[in-house]
């Protein structure tokens, strides 16, 4: 099979990396196009990026020149799956510029996340979500042309979602506390100043308890023709920083609406399989991994499990002050970022939403038409 050209905007960051790690073999995406800021277009990849990770970067991607962050003005010709790992202020005004040219715009970030007609979606969770786009993408800002723009949640929203979805299926959720211990690659790079975080946890993430509370009612929400009915569930986060490279800890203690013993939980963590069968590259085998272990789940040990895309649950215990509570783990920057993004492109691709994208929608209706005529 041809793989599908993508660009990456934001490509030198944080999150960038993972896309560009991620996606050098990917069997159905090529990246073609690279984009970061201003102060980086027309150089190549390699003068322009700090690269983090601890794979090399690939040789091919090293020598790449990075183009205008706009759709117009790239030397090459623009893809129609863009990848986007921007700051929200950023990607609030470049986001839609790229839609309104006709690309599916598959983004990190907050600016649209909430937005009524924007998927905000972890397809092991809601993919029914993505029903969202057929308005979206006739909107007359989207240009007619097919654009659109999905998201992925916070990086500490997915793992708690992913090990909420097959408990509140199943039982139903009232009301959550979660405490979270962030990961020091989430701020970016540079991103905390090494004299605040080494030796040290910082109490506060700007604007994470609010994202993290709303954006859970929405992933755990129901579709409805009118949209995405939120979640009826009291959630209530405190959102730390701690000395941890990568992986984000979070403590939860719920309240469910049908009693359930521990035996019930863990069997709908193990039995939650939701792609099985689909065949995505990037899907992990087992979405939720119950650990067994006492003091398990720990970032060091257990971030990478299912390639750094499953979530890790660990020490279930009845709590004291509502009815259960746990830890869960997941890589903030696969699972809760890049890796996120690209598995919703593959669930797109599976659905035929990559396939209509850069051609006046008239065409295809006139399309349609002469062939049923
Ligand atoms: N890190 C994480 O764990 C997660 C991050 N996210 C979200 O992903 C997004 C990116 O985060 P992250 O990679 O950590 O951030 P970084 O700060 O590491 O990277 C920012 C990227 O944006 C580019 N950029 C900066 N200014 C502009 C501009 N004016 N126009 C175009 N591009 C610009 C930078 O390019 P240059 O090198 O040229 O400056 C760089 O490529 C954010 O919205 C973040 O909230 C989401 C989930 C998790
Ligand atoms: N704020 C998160 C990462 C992040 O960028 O979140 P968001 O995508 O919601 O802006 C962290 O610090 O770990």
């Amino acid at each position: 099979m041809e793989r599908r050209r993508v660009g990456i905007l934001g490509a030198t960051g944080m999150v960038g990396q993972r896309f560009i790690q991620l996606l050098s073999n990917h069997p159905w995406f090529e990246i073609a196009w690279l984009a970061a800021s201003d102060r980086s277009a027309g150089k190549t990849y390699a003068e322009a990026c700090k690269w983090k990770l601890d794979t090399p970067l690939p040789k091919r991607i090293a020598a790449m020149t990075l183009q205008p962050n706009v759709p117009e003005g790239s030397a090459i010709e623009l893809p129609k799956i863009i990848f986007a790992a921007l700051d929200a202020d950023i990607a609030r005004e470049l986001e839609p510029k790229f839609a309104a040219a006709g690309c599916a715009v598959i983004s990190n970030s907050s600016a649209f996340r909430m937005t009524a007609d924007v998927p905000l979606v972890v397809p092991e969770v809601n993919s029914d979500h993505l029903a969202l786009l057929e308005t979206q993408s006739s909107r007359k800002d989207r240009g007619g042309r097919g654009g659109y723009i999905v998201t992925n949640p916070n990086c500490s929203a997915i793992g708690l979602v992913l090990a909420l979805k097959p408990l509140e299926e199943k039982f139903g959720i009232e009301s959550l506390f979660v405490s979270t211990m962030q990961a020091v690659s989430g701020a970016g790079y540079p991103g905390v100043a090494s004299l605040d975080i080494l030796g040290n946890v910082v109490p506060f993430i700007k604007n994470e308890e609010e994202k993290l509370q709303e954006e859970v009612g929405k992933l755990l929400g129901k579709r409805k023709s009118s949209g995405i009915e939120l979640l009826d569930a009291k959630v209530s986060a405190h959102c730390n920083r701690v000395a941890v490279e990568d992986g984000h800890t979070e403590c939860v203690s719920m309240k469910l609406k049908k009693k359930a013993t521990r035996e019930e939980i863990l069997a709908a963590w193990s039995e939650f399989l939701p792609l099985q069968g689909q065949h995505l590259p990037t899907a992990p085998e087992q979405p939720v991994e119950y650990d067994e272990g006492v003091d398990r789940p720990q970032p060091r040990l257990d971030r990478m499990r299912g390639h750094g895309m499953a979530a890790t649950v660990g020490r279930l215990r009845e709590c004291t002050l509502l009815d259960w509570k746990f830890v869960v783990l997941s890589h903030n920057t696969i699972r809760g970022a890049a890796g996120a993004a690209v598995l919703n492109a593959e669930v797109l691709a599976l659905l035929g939403k990559l396939d209509k994208l850069g051609v006046p929608l008239e065409t295809f209706s006139a399309k349609a038409v002469a062939v049923t005529a």
